[in-house]
């Protein structure tokens, strides 16, 4: 629908400001519905916003927190975006949160992606707060250029839930929420860093081609406002 930038001088105000927006929406649906949701990316870049916002002051028995993506590999795989999550925001105040994984302990990425669904179902209806990340190649959550599932992925009429993602930049099989399950959140955020991620977010500003760059599903598609939070 529309796309928002805010800019900061460097990444420690990024994140500063970010966890500070963060903890008021998440108090501000504890205060509104009694409960608060949210879904974090993995990657590199929200390790400092994580451990910013795992210090504020707020009722995180409250916050259920899961993923928007996971690869399909159990939590003490150091590529595992559930270990990123435990290490850098399930901390400090924020250990009192609910965390629900996408990641099961079972043979099928198909059948962790069936119980993700069925566990995650009563928390994103829609998500309080959902933090994408972007990839150089253009993709955010799973949704890979070029991934096997990707049409359904980002179809605005795909079932809300998680679902099964491979392709060739991804490494493992993914497990991905669809489109319609992160678009329509209250508080939907894109988060980068870098003069070069500002320059792929520039290029899917200038296109219209989804498949080439699946975050343009996001900046030109979703219901929710895309608030994009951007450092140098
Ligand atoms: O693969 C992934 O990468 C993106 C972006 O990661 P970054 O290292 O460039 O910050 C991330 O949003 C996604 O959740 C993750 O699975």
């Amino acid at each position: 629908m529309a796309a928002r930038l805010h800019s900061f001088a460097d990444a420690d105000a990024l994140a500063r400001n970010l966890a500070t927006d963060i903890a008021k929406h998440l108090s501000d649906a504890i205060s509104a519905r009694g409960s608060a949701s949210m879904a974090v990316s993995g990657g590199s870049t929200p390790k400092r916003l994580f451990e910013d916002l795992s210090a504020h002051d707020l009722d995180w028995s409250l916050v259920t927190i899961t993923l928007v993506d996971e690869r399909f590999v159990p939590a003490d795989n150091p590529r595992s975006n559930h270990l990123l999550v435990a290490t850098h925001l399930l901390k400090n105040r924020a250990a009192a949160a609910n965390f629900q994984p996408l990641y099961q302990n079972v043979a099928s990425a198909l059948q962790a992606a069936a119980i993700a669904t069925e566990k995650t179902a009563d928390i994103g209806n829609p998500f309080d707060v959902v933090i994408l990340g972007m990839g150089a190649d253009g993709h955010t959550a799973s949704f890979f250029p070029g991934g096997n599932h990707l049409a359904r992925a980002i179809d605005a009429d795909a079932p809300r839930g998680v679902m099964t993602m491979e392709a060739e930049g991804a490494g493992e099989e993914r497990l991905t929420f669809t489109f319609p399950s992160l678009a329509d959140a209250r508080f939907l955020v894109l988060h980068i860093e870098g003069d070069a991620k500002k320059e792929v977010l520039e290029k899917a500003e200038a296109g219209t081609d989804v498949f080439e760059m699946p975050i343009r599903a996001m900046l030109n598609r979703a219901p929710s406002t895309v608030e994009i939070y951007w450092a140098p």
